[in-house]
């Protein structure tokens, strides 16, 4: 059990290999060992600057295609989060590196950038919530899986602010919540079966295609 609830269990665990090679990436592997250039920790850091703007949009559209209070509730919580706290993250960690707030909001967006943030948009505006969750799930739950592995077996403080804020008290309550919604939205919609639903496989592809792409979002930070 992942601790994110039953729904992400199941859809991490049909993912297979793509849900390691993600997680497990090289530039997660050079994070905890401190072994990950600084110019391309920068250059990833820039570009998840624009990723998580539109990612905030995609927990926007969220708030839009909620059908409970519950749902808005949950998903007005993670908009906030992102948007409070994440991004300001990543706007002082590059300022203490010497680039302004002016040069990170003029970062080009990288096509893999694009690409997955798109997809996450798309399945939002042609689906509905369940489509859009399945595309944020490995987003938002992978971050919180590797930061957690991370904090336990890193062996450099290079990059421990980054690892400190995915694998904090904060961003895991957040997964847990995620987690929750994606739990409740499934039975709401598609009853306490929903694995038996044949909308299934699709929410399986979705959550796996996703997947793939954050594994091309490391393999990006590493050709800045
Ligand atoms: C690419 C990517 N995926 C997930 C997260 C976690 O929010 C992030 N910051 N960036």
């Amino acid at each position: 059990m992942s601790g994110y609830g039953t729904a992400f269990s199941l859809l991490r665990a049909q993912a297979g290999d793509a849900w390691r090679d993600y997680t497990r990436h090289a530039f997660v592997e050079g994070l905890k060992d401190g072994t990950l250039p600084r110019a391309a920790f920068l250059h990833y850091l820039r570009q998840d600057y624009v990723f998580l703007i539109h990612f905030s949009r995609a927990w926007a559209l969220a708030v839009v295609k909620a059908e409970t209070h519950d749902e808005m509730l949950a998903a007005v919580a993670t908009l906030n989060a992102l948007v409070t706290d994440e991004l300001k993250l990543h706007i002082g960690i590059c300022e203490a590196a010497g680039l302004s707030q002016a040069e990170v909001f003029a970062t080009k967006e990288r096509p893999e950038n694009l690409a997955y943030t798109r997809f996450v948009l798309e399945a939002g505006y042609s689906g509905d919530l369940l489509d859009l969750l399945a595309a944020l799930a490995p987003c938002v739950m992978g971050y919180g899986e590797i930061g957690t592995r991370l904090a336990a077996e890193t062996t450099s403080d290079s990059y421990a602010d980054w690892i400190a804020t995915y694998a904090g008290a904060e961003y895991q309550e957040a997964c847990r919540a995620a987690g929750t919604l994606l739990d409740a939205a499934l039975i709401h919609r598609l009853g306490a079966d929903y694995a038996s639903s044949p909308r299934w496989d699709r929410l399986c592809r979705t959550f796996r295609t996703a997947t793939e792409l954050e594994a091309g979002f490391w393999q990006m930070g590493l050709t800045p």
